[in-house]
């Protein structure tokens, strides 16, 4: 195997096990962070100073456990009032990004008066709905208050306004929303529109702005379960756009409220109709929009899941046996289109009577599914009148009976979405960074704990599209020496969860599926290259 020096990255080499003239080529490599020694020592520095920029410890080593160490950190003053108000910040940590909120960009609008002690400053969080909001206010304000010279300090909270990761190639009526989660079943009648529904409802109450949109053209459910006092929707005749009707602050966009009844269609028909009545509604900024998904693995689900940027998939199925193989082929449909299924809810689990608790449909499809396919949560729902009631009724449950037992468990279920949906967001919008000081690309595969750096020469030699290489035939179109060695990459933006799209100085947008740049060589630190040729 060799090992070349990238000319543009005096501190990083090329790990390649073809000679160099071949080096641009889509060949596989070996990992950085396959190497238990690699994964140890492996870091970057500055090239001016030798400064770390990266380890893979770094960004654990200023973490403090508590507020409390935090103060005692921030007691060794940076010279400015603002460095020491930021560094007082910096000690509170995000659990769900495991960075500080500064790192994170959360703090906003600071402003210091020291000659009176006061200070202000707003807490721009990525939802409205955060569980832990309330958290970070009462602790920027116990850590900013205890430097020496802040009388006064006063937080104010807000979230980022409502926008997808990536705006520009969606259809108009989807880029004012953050967040798309659909809740999927592979059969019908298991529970999932009582489960987007009352999810819906309890993210709402978490202080979020969220729709509803039903996909199910064959068996509308949304206008049995809501009852909103205007059962039609509305057309913007100039526009041309759909309004959604609402109930309890919920935008609600069903097929049934088209006045249309039940529709007799064929799949491409359907396809199109679920396709213009999402994308041609007037959502307005949401923060969470649930998807009602029809029923099943089909062309239908397959379609809508390409036209829209789903953020994530929440999955129902209920506990018997035969169940189980339902939801891995919904897993499947969802791991092949790069949405991360992130709970799976196994409905009508149980019910009590005389003091004791049955199990009428047997136990253990829901733990299986969490085990087999690693999603990270599992919520039970017991069989209760009530649901099934208040489903009837047209008020959810959750709004009904905030207290009950049900309700618990989908406020459980909302903060499970709520910090999943972050996390993502966030792994996918810094998953592809360019480090103009080490002229290297930074990838870190969301869902996976792979990270590594890419000469951006090489990551432009390996377009795939039909510019670059000849559909038909094969034949490479972009030669080697088309690209400058030096060449840096002018914009990074992720589109959904599956690629980024590159902009280089000639104007050219390159789609890089991360699939494509796991593929690519990488650079290595050279201080490792003996072991890692080894
Ligand atoms: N945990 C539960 N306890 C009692 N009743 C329930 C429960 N979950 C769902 N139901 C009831 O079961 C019926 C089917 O539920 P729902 O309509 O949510 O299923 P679905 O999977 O969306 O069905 P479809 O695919 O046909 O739309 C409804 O009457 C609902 O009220």
């Amino acid at each position: 195997m060799q090992v070349l020096q990238a000319p543009s990255s005096p501190h990083l080499s090329i790990q390649t096990s073809k000679p160099p003239h071949l080096t641009w080529g889509l060949l596989p490599s070996v990992s950085v962070n396959s190497s238990p020694f690699s994964t140890l020592h492996f870091s970057l520095h500055s090239q001016k100073d030798q400064r770390l920029l990266w380890s893979p410890h770094k960004r654990f080593t200023s973490r403090a456990a508590s507020v409390e160490d935090a103060v005692g950190d921030s007691s060794v003053s940076t010279g400015t009032a603002e460095g020491d108000v930021l560094k007082a910040l910096s000690q509170i940590i995000d659990p769900d990004f495991g960075t500080d909120i500064v790192t994170c960009g959360f703090v906003k609008d600071l402003q210091i008066d020291e000659a009176s002690g006061e200070v202000s400053f707003r807490l721009e969080l990525t939802t409205p709905a955060c569980p832990i909001k309330d958290m970070f206010e009462q602790k920027a304000n116990e850590v900013v208050a205890m430097l020496p010279w802040v009388k006064n300090v006063k937080v104010t909270m807000s979230a980022q306004p409502a926008r997808p990761i990536y705006a520009e190639q969606l259809p108009a009526g989807l880029q004012t929303i953050s967040n798309i989660v659909a809740v999927s079943s592979c059969k019908g009648g298991v529970g999932k529109s009582t489960v987007a529904v009352n999810l819906a409802y309890t993210l709402a109450d978490m202080g979020a702005r969220v729709g509803i949109f039903d996909a199910d053209v064959y068996g509308p459910s949304l206008p049995t379960m809501v009852s909103p006092e205007n059962r039609l929707l509305l057309m913007n005749p100039e526009k041309k756009t759909i309004i959604p009707t609402e109930y309890s602050g919920v935008k609600l966009v069903s097929f049934g409220f088209a006045g249309q009844g039940r529709a007799i269609m064929r799949g491409p028909m359907v396809s199109g109709v679920i396709n213009q009545l999402l994308t041609t509604t007037e959502w307005g900024e949401l923060d969470y929009l649930i998807i009602d998904m029809p029923p099943g693995t089909g062309d239908i689900q397959l379609t809508l899941c390409q036209i829209v940027p789903l953020t994530a998939a929440v999955i129902v199925t209920t506990p018997q046996k035969l169940s189980f193989i339902d939801v891995a082929k919904g897993v499947r449909m969802f791991s092949k289109l790069k949405v991360p299924c992130v709970a799976v809810v196994e409905n009508m689990c149980h019910f009590d009577a005389d003091g004791k608790r049955y199990y009428p449909f047997g136990r253990g499809s829901g733990s299986q599914v969490v085990q087999q396919f690693g999603i990270p949560h599992l919520f039970d729902l017991p069989i209760r009148p009530t649901l099934s009631a208040s489903g009837d009724s047209g008020v959810p449950e959750v709004v009904a009976d905030p207290q009950s037992e049900v309700s618990k468990i989908f406020q459980n279920l909302g903060v499970c979405v709520v910090q999943q949906c972050a996390k993502i967001r966030q792994q996918v919008s810094t998953a592809v960074t360019y480090d103009k000081s080490i002229k290297a690309i930074k990838v870190k595969v969301p869902d996976s704990k792979e990270e590594f750096f890419l000469h951006p020469a090489t990551v432009r030699r390996n377009d795939r599209s039909a510019q670059s290489v000849d559909e038909w035939t094969g034949e490479q179109k972009l030669q080697y020496n088309d690209v400058p060695e030096d060449i840096e990459p002018e914009e990074i933006r992720p589109m959904g969860n599956y690629a980024v799209s590159i902009t280089w100085p000639d104007g050219f947008s390159q789609i890089a599926p991360y699939d494509q740049l796991q593929m690519m060589e990488r650079l290595v630190d050279d201080v490792f290259e003996p072991s890692v040729q080894a």
